[in-house]
């Protein structure tokens, strides 16, 4: 059953917390459509993340990235997988209240450096942050994201050895019932 809110369902968290993943088989249960922010960027650029850090350098690239959240937030009855660090500007916070419900989910750095290292869209997807790369990158944006993620969350989901599915239906169950 469809829920009864039709406002769209955020999903945040950081890099390889599974948005894209888990959104996909939420809007499956939900039958409702899914959005992936990343997706919408590469296509409004016309190239891939990595080659939008690259050429243009990371600003350009949350620049793109907030003109795509404000547009996915004003869309009802959709699951939006959004980019890891969409909530790092206020406007982006502010269209994220809009939404039926902001869904943070959270895994230990050891686990999403695993996820990451494994996954075949990280080279295109996923250009280093920070000096650093790999587990001390994700510990480091954790300290810095943590209390972001937090404030705009209304409910916190933990994806540490949960199937993608296990998860979607723990979000729905909490929604819908
Ligand atoms: N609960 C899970 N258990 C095991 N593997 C998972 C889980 N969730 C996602 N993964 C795997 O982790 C990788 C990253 O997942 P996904 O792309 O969905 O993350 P993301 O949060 O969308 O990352 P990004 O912020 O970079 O877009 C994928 O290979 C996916 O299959
Ligand atoms: O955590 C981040 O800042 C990012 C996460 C990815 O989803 C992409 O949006 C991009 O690689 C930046
Ligand atoms: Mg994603």
């Amino acid at each position: 059953m469809p829920p009864i809110d039709t406002r769209s369902i955020a999903l945040i968290g950081l890099r390889g917390t599974g948005k894209t993943t888990v959104a996909q088989l939420l809007a499956l249960r939900t039958g409702w459509d899914w959005v992936d922010a990343d997706v919408e960027v590469e296509l409004s650029a016309g190239k891939s993340i990595a080659a939008i850090f690259a050429d243009d350098g990371e600003a350009a690239f949350r620049d793109l990235e907030a003109k795509v959240v404000s547009e996915l937030c004003r869309r009802s009855q959709a699951i939006l997988a959004l980019g890891g660090g969409a909530v790092l500007r206020k406007e982006n916070r502010d269209c994220l209240a809009g939404c039926q419900a902001v869904v943070w989910l959270k895994a230990t750095p050891e686990t999403l450096a695993g996820r990451l290292e494994t996954d075949s869209t990280t080279a295109e997807r996923r250009p280093n942050l920070t000096n650093h790369g790999g587990r001390t990158e994700i510990e480091v944006l954790l300290d810095q994201r943590d209390p972001i993620y937090r404030g705009c969350a209304t409910l916190e989901v933990d994806t540490e050895e949960k199937q993608p599915a296990e998860i979607a239906d723990e979000i729905y169950v909490a929604l819908v019932g």
